[in-house]
Order: C-alpha cells, then structure tokens, then sequence
C-alpha cells in the first residue's frame, strides 16, 4: 500500500502554511518529515489522517493505495483511521483518556474495527500490551494512564495505534515528551515494530539524530516547503540547504550520541 502526497497546500488562520508539498512512501517504506518549529509538519501529517483544526483546509492531493482521501466524509476517515492507517502523537497524556483504564482503551480500537466481544478485547488488550513490553500486562491492562510513566503511556499509544494492524504508521514527534534514555527504548520499539508487520512509517521529528534511527528517506520543511529531500545519511553525510546544514549541527550537538549513528562533522567546522 503506497501514500502518494501531491502538491499539498495547507491554509489555517488566513495563511498559506504548507505551500506545495510532495511525497510519496511506497509499500514498507519509512519516510521521515523533518523541520524546525512551525515548519508545517504536524498540519501535514493531519491533513493525511483528516484531522486538521477548525480554522484549517487542505487542497491538493492525498492517495492511499491509489484512492483519493483527502475530503472523504468524516466516517469514511475514521474506518481509514485504526485499520490502514495507525496514529502515535507526541504527548500520550493527551491522547489517553484519563478516566478509562489503559486495557479498556487498547481494547477499544480493537472492538470499533474488529468487533469482536468484550472478553476477546481484553485477552487482546493484555496481548498487545505485551508485545509492546508493557511489564506485567495481565495487570496493567487494568491501570489509569496517570498510574503510568510518560514511556508507559507512550507504549499504550503505540498497542492502541497498531492493534489493528494497520499497514501505515504516521508518528508525530513520538519521543519529544520523553526522556532521553526512555526516547531510545521508544524508538527501537517502534523499529521493531515497524519491520515485524512490515508496515510503512512517516516519523516526523525536529532531530535528525533521531531520525536516523527510524528512517531511511526524509523531506525537509521549511515554512511550508519541501527544501530537500533524499536518503537520511545523505542529508547528515552532505545536506545541501541551509535548513538541513542547520538540522545536521542540530543533531551533532544532541545530548544522546546513537549507538548506530556515525554522526558527520558539522558542516564548515570539518577539518
Ligand atoms: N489551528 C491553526 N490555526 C492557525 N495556524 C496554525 C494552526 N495550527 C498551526 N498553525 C500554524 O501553521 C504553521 C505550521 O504548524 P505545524 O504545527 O504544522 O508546524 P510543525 O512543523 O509541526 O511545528 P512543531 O514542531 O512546533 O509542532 C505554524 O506557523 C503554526 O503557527
């Protein structure tokens, strides 16, 4: 299943905020959206999923699969949403709900799709809780997200994404809210993940240190535009605009030095 992104233009508040951008993933593919603050990738990634804020409209062109998603109704959206298309944000506090325990919650996204009966949920729930290392699932399945810690409730976000299966994952700055060794844990989960159900992935992240844990190709924004694109040890190895040299000295200077990472020199500061 390929998503095709196609001169997409984002106005919100009267502005023109994401001007033009293009990208495809192909089928297993893990795209990275990269820019600095404001640069237009979360609208991007909502503009996807059909999420925008009030205030907020997207022309241009989104294919799944070949068919075109962006205005589709509401409920179409939704059924896209959880079974093709899974969704990890960057603050799990605001996506959990803070009243229902974390089972119920896994168990839900599996029952609107699956339907499938409330005992079978929670066997599901306690599952999914296990494959993504939640300890002693059994029980935890019966906890309220405050109970959790920040990693905790960001593995739930992530059973709740992928209970489904679906064959795209889009994660919005998934380790930002979260500790720098807890960020790690994350992202390999996400990795592993990932590569297990052979889904396809577009990670959005300001880091490119991080984003050469995940992915494999990145579009750059800046102020709504793509200003390169290309594989990501290309972008560290020699970025070629302004934007990525900044992001490349960015990421040199991050606190975690990644494991797998040889990190270039910053550009001009090479000897
Ligand atoms: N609901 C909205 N109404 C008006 N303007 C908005 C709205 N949401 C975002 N914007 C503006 O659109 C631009 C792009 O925002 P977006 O959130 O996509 O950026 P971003 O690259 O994801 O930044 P960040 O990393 O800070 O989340 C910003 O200038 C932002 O102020």
């Amino acid at each position: 299943m390929t998503l095709e992104v196609r001169d997409l233009v984002i106005e919100a508040g009267g502005r023109r905020v994401v001007d033009g951008v293009s990208f495809d993933v192909a089928d297993g593919a893990r795209m990275g959206i990269i820019g600095e603050s404001g640069s237009g990738k979360s609208l991007t990634a909502l503009a996807i999923l059909g999420l925008l804020p009030d205030g907020a409209a997207a022309t241009g062109s989104v294919l799944w699969n070949g068919q075109e998603i962006l205005g589709l109704p509401d409920r179409e959206l939704a059924e896209l949403r959880g079974d093709d298309i899974g969704i990890v944000f960057q603050e799990p506090r605001t996506a959990l709900n803070p009243i229902r325990t974390v089972g119920r919650q896994i168990a839900e996204s599996v029952r609107i799709h699956e339907r499938v009966s409330k005992r079978d949920a929670r066997a599901r729930a306690v599952a999914e809780a296990r494959r993504v290392s939640l300890p002693d699932p059994e029980r935890v399945v019966d906890r309220y997200p405050h109970q959790l810690s920040g990693g905790q409730r960001q593995r739930v976000a992530i059973a709740m994404a992928l209970a489904c299966r679906p064959r795209l994952l889009i994660a919005d700055e998934p380790t930002t809210a979260l500790d720098v060794t807890i960020q790690a844990d994350i992202l390999s989960l996400l990795g592993d993940l990932v590569t297990e159900d052979g889904m396809s992935l577009v990670f959005i992240t300001h880091d490119l240190a991080v984003l050469s844990r995940i992915a494999t190709d990145a579009v750059v924004l800046a102020r709504g535009e793509v200003v390169e694109r290309g594989p990501v040890a290309r972008l560290l190895a020699a970025p070629e605009s302004h934007v990525t040299q900044g992001l490349v000295r960015d990421a040199t200077a991050t606190l975690w030095s990644p494991t797998h990472t040889t990190l270039p020199e910053p550009p001009g500061e090479a000897s």
